[in-house]
């Protein structure tokens, strides 16, 4: 890729980057510096490509110039910085390489907590017949999905290795347990249109359940 290209490229994932952190932060969808977001520069090969992300521990409600920085496939960052990726970037690198996305968008929220300690036995969110599946391509009539629950070790590294498997091919997203939702799609406004999606959907489960009782 040329230097110019690639600068051209990366402005524009931070400027991406900046206006959905904005967005999202006045929903109150980063409570504490929870939260990261990242979308993909350039050529994608599982095996090469980089991406635009959060840097760690950043108050996400306000935007400064050192909010986001460039890494490899391997989470590293690309350029001389002394700004340190999130923390969870290896799960980004997962999501990268097993999907070839574009954007993913990583949020914590009490709903998503709650509907993933519910259903951690299970393993999986059970979403059935909600007409805002559609927003994920999903158009078949009271269509039934598992949203995938994996568990919250300390050791990134140790749930980076997960997240291959765990992966449903019609569902863009993984919660992890009493953490979050991870949330992607081809590029930063389907992704959103996905994180929202979940979200409506976490809520929706969580207040069935409770009238259910
Ligand atoms: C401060 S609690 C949240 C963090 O532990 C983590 O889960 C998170 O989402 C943000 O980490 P970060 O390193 O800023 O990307
Ligand atoms: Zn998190």
């Amino acid at each position: 890729m040329s230097e110019i290209l690639r600068l051209e490229e990366k402005q524009q994932a931070f400027a991406e980057l900046r206006d959905i952190k904005t967005t999202l932060a006045a929903r109150g969808w980063f409570p504490a510096t929870s939260g990261n977001l990242s979308i993909r520069v350039g050529d994608f090969s599982p095996e090469q490509f980089t991406f635009a992300i959060t840097a760690s521990g950043k108050d996400k409600s306000v935007n400064t110039p050192s909010d986001f920085l460039l890494v490899d496939g391997q989470g590293k960052p690309t350029d001389h910085t002394g700004l340190k990726p999130s923390a969870e970037t290896l799960i980004h690198c997962e999501i990268y390489r097993a999907t070839g996305c574009g954007a993913i968008f990583h949020v914590h929220t009490v709903f998503n907590n709650l509907v993933s300690e519910l259903f951690w036995e299970r393993k999986s969110i059970p979403v059935d017949g909600v007409e805002l599946i559609k927003a994920f391509n999903i158009w078949d009539e009271e269509a039934q999905l598992e949203i995938p629950i994996l568990p919250n070790y300390t050791d990134i590294p140790r749930i980076a290795e997960l997240v291959e498997k765990a992966i449903v091919p019609r569902v863009p997203g993984i919660m992890l347990r009493k953490h979050g939702i991870y949330a992607w799609g081809a590029n930063a406004f389907e992704a959103k249109r996905h994180l929202e999606a979940f979200e409506f959907l976490f809520e929706y489960v969580y207040r069935l359940e409770l009238l259910k009782k």
